[in-house]
């Protein structure tokens, strides 16, 4: 099994905070990974890493073979796809959707002068068709919703055919239908054989597609558990993460968890004997 990750004794230092530390991980080819953890975690400080947009303070990050620190980052990061909010937010108002899309074989936002092959822009519409917006191909970004944008830059992530797929919080802010339907998409895409390895960041197990297969639970900066995805999302490791009793339930391969009523005494015992 081809390994596209591998991340030991990582941290992130910026002052006196600790953002991460101690992260060890591997990432496989055929992984899909869900990311959970509660606000300030550090999910997003490590998403950057793994898009080699942040070098880490101590530790050892090989991305697709490359050794962060003693590689080009800008001949490696058009391998690795990225969705975030702080993406959508620097989409130079008045973009073309097509264009937003097909700027990423050149891992720039914005079109400027360069020139785009015909497959280019073929690929773009696909890709828009495939994350169900291809009839927005021709629209202007900033007039997208929420959830539009977010399926644009899905598209974005994979059009310079990836190798890694780092997603995240792709369903923040969607209503439950426009979440739903997001959620439907990356199921097809985490399904996909032929899609890349994936990372996907976020608070809710409810968003959590089909297909995923393990998961890294974060809390302060360091994990909580990590691995295949029955294993990890138990109700001890989730409520640790959280810092809160919570029961969890799967159905046909979709998770949901709530609070457990009175259960903080039963979940104070059981974390005060560890
Ligand atoms: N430059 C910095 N200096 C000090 N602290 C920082 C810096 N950047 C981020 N942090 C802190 O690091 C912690 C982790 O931030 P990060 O954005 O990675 O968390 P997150 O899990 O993605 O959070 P959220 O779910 O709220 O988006 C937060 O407490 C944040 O305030």
């Amino acid at each position: 099994m081809a390994e596209v990750a591998e991340l030991v004794g990582v941290s992130v230092i910026r002052g006196s905070a600790e953002l991460l530390a101690d992260i060890d991980w591997q990432i496989n080819e055929s992984d899909r990974w869900v990311v959970i953890g509660p606000n300030g975690a550090g999910k997003t400080t490590l998403l950057q890493v793994l898009g080699a947009h942040l070098h880490p303070t101590g530790g050892m990050v090989d991305l697709l073979g490359e050794i962060l620190g003693a590689t080009d980052v800008f001949e490696l990061r058009p391998r690795i796809g990225m969705t975030s909010a702080a993406l959508a937010d620097k989409v130079p108002r008045g973009e073309k959707v097509t264009d937003v899309v097909v700027s990423a074989s050149y891992a720039v936002l914005g079109r400027w002068r360069e020139e785009y092959e015909e497959l280019d822009h073929e690929r773009a519409r696909e890709l828009l068709d495939q994350v169900g917006v291809a009839h927005l191909a021709e629209r202007t970004f900033s007039t997208l919703s929420e959830g539009e944008r977010k399926r644009v830059l899905v598209a974005r992530a994979l059009m310079s055919d990836p190798e890694l797929l780092l997603l995240d919080e792709p369903a923040a802010g969607l209503d439950l239908a426009g979440r739903e339907s997001l959620v439907g998409t990356l199921s097809r895409l985490a399904l996909d054989t032929r899609a890349p390895a994936q990372v996907l960041v976020t608070h809710h197990v409810e968003e959590i597609p089909l297909g995923i297969t393990h998961a890294l639970l974060l809390r302060g900066g360091r994990i909580v558990a990590s691995g295949p995805l029955r294993e990890t999302l138990t109700d001890a490791n989730m409520s640790e993460t959280f810092g809160l009793p919570l029961a969890l339930t799967e159905s046909d391969g979709r998770w949901a968890a709530r609070a457990v009523p009175n259960g903080s005494a039963r979940f104070t015992r059981r974390t005060a004997a560890r």
